[in-house]
């Protein structure tokens, strides 16, 4: 009796508590607010109001908003529709990961392979269609527009741009002009492209012009943070060298070589240079595009001396591996790189990694804002940049001779080129090259596979002697007039061009380089200075 009675207390306990922990989770159940019902129908609720902070009241009572400057919206916007471009043309078909422009090759049909006669444009690949073409190029130059829109200040110099004089109907008229006179024609836009205007040029020339006149045969290679962009600007305003299209959100670079971010640049693929040339070229157009990629090349035969097609990628130049890249990619269109030009503009090397770590962390992308200081980015970049300057002189002998530093270009050009793609690549030594401010000036090793082959080519400057005079050299090296009928109609916007200063106010001036880390790296440049000298044959000026 005893024992049920004790049982009876158990079981009631055990009852009360389950009861306890049963209503106990109804209630919360209950009273858990319901699941709002989405009702697309019903208006949005209203935005909270800004952070006060936002707001500002004017010495007159008015309320200023503080926000971003009209100009730096204007330039997100063009950011926002570069990456809107960019992802389209990143999902469009991308090669295996190891393939070969050879790869590719079949791709262009009979583009590649020039037999000397005019192909039937319906060789072209079913995805390259003229109405996609057309498309694109209207996009394009969208895009450009508002890149240019975004930079007003800079000169309109693609307006004045005109082809060759051997493409005699084309001549006369500007390439803006030509697109116009397309929209005009909706009925031959999406049919036939060719006729417009691209293939009469060549009927009327008997095939002496050609559009391969529109591949790039003049580079700007670099270096990055060297007054690149004042030297495009007064090249690409010579009526006689025309700048192709540049990247949206860039300020006029091409990027048509540009690997991959944290690729080895030997991995970089055929489909996407061939693709980003057409993209690139300055007339976008489905006959005029294939036949560049055709090639006939016509750089000094023109009436009256040679034009140029601009290609301005201040990146290329420490990848000298991408030489025998443009070379190859130049071939597919019987172009011989002998016959392109490659302008290199160099400055002080401390002041150079200073100036690109100062835009660097100005940089709202991750990949390219660094959080580092600068000393600690030196320290770092001195390590790999030592690394790199060891890969080149153990294998050239340079450890040993400094002096055969000039000859080294010459005797061990095959052993140059591949050192610049295979081990001594700056990729293997600095995984983010946006942020290699050391390595990039070291330029003795970055000019070496550019001067390897073809040095009369190649033209180097420095940017502490850049004037209207530097710009004056540097055209008479390309044989075009300086002023005149064929030069600049416009000497003193050259001139004054030659003068500006960009970029010098990224961080409204604050930062300057210390005169503790401008010597340390003074030091760490001298050897490297000391061999630039050797190679380009006289003093930069740079300490030795
Ligand atoms: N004419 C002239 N004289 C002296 N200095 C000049 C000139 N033009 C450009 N600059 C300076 O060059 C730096 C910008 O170089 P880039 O245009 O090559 O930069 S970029 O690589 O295209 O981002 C940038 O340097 P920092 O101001 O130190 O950043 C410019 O001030």
């Amino acid at each position: 009796m005893r024992c049920n009675l004790n049982a009876c207390v158990v079981a009631l306990c055990v009852f009360t508590i389950g009861l306890h922990v049963y209503l106990h989770t109804h209630q919360r159940e209950a009273l858990r607010p319901a699941p709002e019902v989405r009702d697309h129908h019903r208006p949005k609720p209203p935005r909270p109001p800004r952070s006060p902070s936002r707001i500002r009241v004017s010495k007159w009572g008015g309320r200023i908003r503080i926000g971003r400057s009209r100009q730096n919206r204007e330039k997100d916007r063009a950011i926002g529709k570069a990456s809107m471009w960019d992802r389209r043309y990143a999902h469009s078909p991308r090669p295996p990961h190891n393939a070969t422009v050879d790869d590719w090759l079949p791709q262009f049909g009979g583009v590649c392979t020039p037999t000397g006669e005019d192909e039937d444009d319906d060789s072209l690949p079913e995805d390259q269609n003229a109405r996609s073409l057309f498309k694109s190029t209207q996009n394009r130059i969208k895009a450009f527009e508002l890149v240019k829109h975004a930079q007003r200040r800079r000169p309109a110099f693609s307006e004045e741009f005109m082809l060759p004089d051997g493409c005699v109907p084309l001549h006369k008229r500007t390439w803006r002009e030509a697109f116009e006179a397309d929209r005009k024609k909706p009925q031959e836009k999406l049919g036939d492209l060719d006729d417009v205007a691209g293939d009469d040029a060549d009927d009327d020339q008997n095939n002496e012009c050609s559009a391969a006149a529109c591949l790039p045969n003049l580079f700007l290679i670099g270096a990055s943070k060297s007054g690149t962009t004042t030297l495009y600007e007064a090249l690409a305003a010579h009526p006689r060298i025309a700048p192709m299209y540049p990247e949206p959100h860039t300020h006029g670079e091409t990027h048509v070589w540009s690997p991959p971010q944290g690729t080895n640049i030997m991995r970089h693929d055929g489909e996407n240079t061939l693709r980003a040339l057409r993209r690139a070229l300055p007339l976008q157009r489905k006959s005029l595009a294939k036949k560049a990629l055709q090639g006939r090349w016509r750089l000094e035969n023109s009436r009256d001396g040679p034009y140029f097609i601009l290609e301005y990628t201040p990146h290329y130049l420490v990848l000298g591996g991408l030489r025998d890249k443009i070379c190859s990619s130049l071939q597919l269109g019987n172009v011989n790189c002998m016959n392109a030009r490659y302008i290199a503009m160099l400055r002080d090397p401390a002041k150079r990694a200073f100036s690109q770590y100062v835009m660097k962390t100005h940089m709202r992308v991750a990949l390219y804002n660094d959080k580092r200081t600068f000393w600690k980015a030196v320290t770092d970049g001195m390590k790999h940049t030592a690394d790199y300057s060891k890969c080149w002189d153990d294998a050239l002998g340079l450890s040993v001779n400094e002096s055969a530093a000039h000859e080294v270009a010459w005797t061990r050009s095959e052993k140059i080129g591949d050192l610049a793609s295979g081990r001594c690549a700056p990729i293997n030594f600095h995984g983010n090259l946006f942020q290699a401010y050391v390595l990039k000036s070291a330029y003795y090793y970055q000019l070496l596979p550019w001067f390897a082959h073809f040095p009369s080519r190649v033209y180097v400057d420095v940017l502490e002697r850049f004037d209207d005079a530097a710009i004056q050299r540097m055209v008479a090296w390309l044989e075009l007039p300086y002023v005149g009928e064929n030069g600049y109609k416009d000497q003193e916007a050259v001139v004054a061009l030659a003068g500006a200063k960009r970029n010098v106010a990224r961080d409204g001036g604050v930062s300057a380089l210390s005169d503790e880390h401008a010597a340390a790296l003074d030091d760490f440049f001298r050897p490297m200075n000391r061999k630039l000298d050797l190679l380009l044959g006289r003093r930069t000026g740079y300490p030795v």
